[in-house]
């Protein structure tokens, strides 16, 4: 079976195409690089000495996409492809709007045309409105408050209409909640543009010594150790969740929302005990102002994603923290091997 990637060559998306190689599907990928570095596919195949299929081009390329189509008999569609940082779609609304928006759109009526209705969506816990409880069901309230989750919730709307217009289609929403981690082999990992804004590559670079300190946003929210707390899970457990939901897909149609977290939540000082204990390295930290938009607790509800896919995470906090540790020690410059600092 063929299942086409987009945003293949990314973070999850890299992690997503070894799981689908390994279990035998032929893997397409689209990825215009726009926040990823070829050298992922390269190790991808490496890793599982197996060939992908690369294509570098905007989703949003009506006729590039039709040629792929025409040339590949898809059956299932992973879709990864998208901008996600937060902070960037509040300066950049349209930029996100475009992209997100755009290259589903058109991802859509080229599936739609060729009668490939399989649909795997990589949506966002940040889907979910702000809960005082902290764990998020898949019937909890949504509402995203920046342009980055109102693309997801826009898409996710789209991918509803797109149902109800036509029940041939079967569609999973797969809601992520924070992945964390990296292939075991060190060789795939996070690879952020310049400085981190999330936790764990921004951990990974104090204790590597290419940052200074952590800043912890808050030590004053309603916890218990009044830092923020998230369910992190590992990418690798998460990019297994996708061979689910395919499965799922392959079964019956319909149109489905799925959380993808491990059930459990760590604030950001058991975090970083995690991560000092594991690495044996210092993580020095400083704590500061709240960062506009933070919740105190977000963690998920996958009873689910247990019965519906028979999907479960597996992999602990340790671990979490040890695979990225090892990416971050083997790849100090990320895909960017050659990169040279200079003062
Ligand atoms: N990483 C997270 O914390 C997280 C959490 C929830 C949801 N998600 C979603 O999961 C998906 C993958 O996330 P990731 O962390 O792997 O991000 P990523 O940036 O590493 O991967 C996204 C990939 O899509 C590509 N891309 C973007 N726009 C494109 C376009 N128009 N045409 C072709 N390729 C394009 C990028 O080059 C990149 O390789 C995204 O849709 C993201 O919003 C991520
Ligand atoms: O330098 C930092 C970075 C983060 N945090 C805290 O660490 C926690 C996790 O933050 P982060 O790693 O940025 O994740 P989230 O803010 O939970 O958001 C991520 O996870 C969401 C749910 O999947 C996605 O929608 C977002 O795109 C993705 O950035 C929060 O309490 C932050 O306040 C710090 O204290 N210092």
């Amino acid at each position: 079976m063929i299942v086409l990637v987009t945003g293949g060559a990314g973070f999850i998306g890299s992690h997503t195409c070894i799981e689908l190689l390994n279990d035998g599907y032929e893997v397409i990928v689209i990825d215009n690089l726009s926040n990823s570095n070829i050298e992922s596919i390269v190790r991808v195949e490496e890793i599982t000495r197996k060939k992908i299929k690369f294509y570098n081009f905007d989703l949003s390329d009506h006729n590039r996409l039709e040629k792929i189509f025409l040339e590949h008999k898809i059956d299932i569609v992973v879709h990864l492809a998208g901008f996600k940082a937060v902070g960037e779609s509040v300066l950049n609304p349209l930029n996100y709007y475009k992209n997100n928006l755009n290259g589903t759109i058109t991802l859509c009526e080229v599936m739609s045309e060729y009668n490939v209705k399989k649909l795997i969506f990589s949506s966002s816990a940040t889907v979910y409105s702000q809960s005082k409880f902290g764990k998020v069901s898949e019937c909890s309230p949504l509402g995203a408050t920046n342009p980055y989750g109102r693309t997801k919730l826009m898409i996710e709307k789209i991918l509803g209409d797109i149902y109800i217009s036509d029940h041939d289609w079967s569609i999973a929403t797969l809601r992520y909640f924070n992945p964390i981690g990296a292939h075991s082999s060190g060789l795939i990992g996070e690879d952020p543009n310049g400085i981190p804004n999330n936790l764990v590559p921004y951990i990974s670079q104090v204790a590597s010594g290419k940052l200074e300190e952590l800043k912890i946003f808050g030590n004053d929210y309603d916890t218990l150790d009044g830092t923020g707390v998230r369910d992190y899970i590992h990418v690798v457990d998460l990019a297994k969740g996708h061979l689910c939901a395919i499965n799922r897909v392959k079964e019956s149609k319909g149109n489905e929302a799925y959380n993808l977290g491990t059930g459990s939540g760590y604030s950001v000082m058991e975090l970083i005990d995690a991560f000092e204990k594991v690495t044996g390295k210092k993580v020095p930290f400083r704590i500061v102002e709240r960062r506009p938009g933070d919740i105190a607790i977000c963690y998920a509800d996958v009873l689910k994603a247990n019965r519906e896919l028979g999907w479960k995470a597996e992999k602990g906090i340790k671990e979490m923290c040890y695979d990225a540790w090892i990416w971050q020690t083997k790849n100090p410059n990320g895909y960017k091997t050659s990169e040279v600092t200079t003062v």
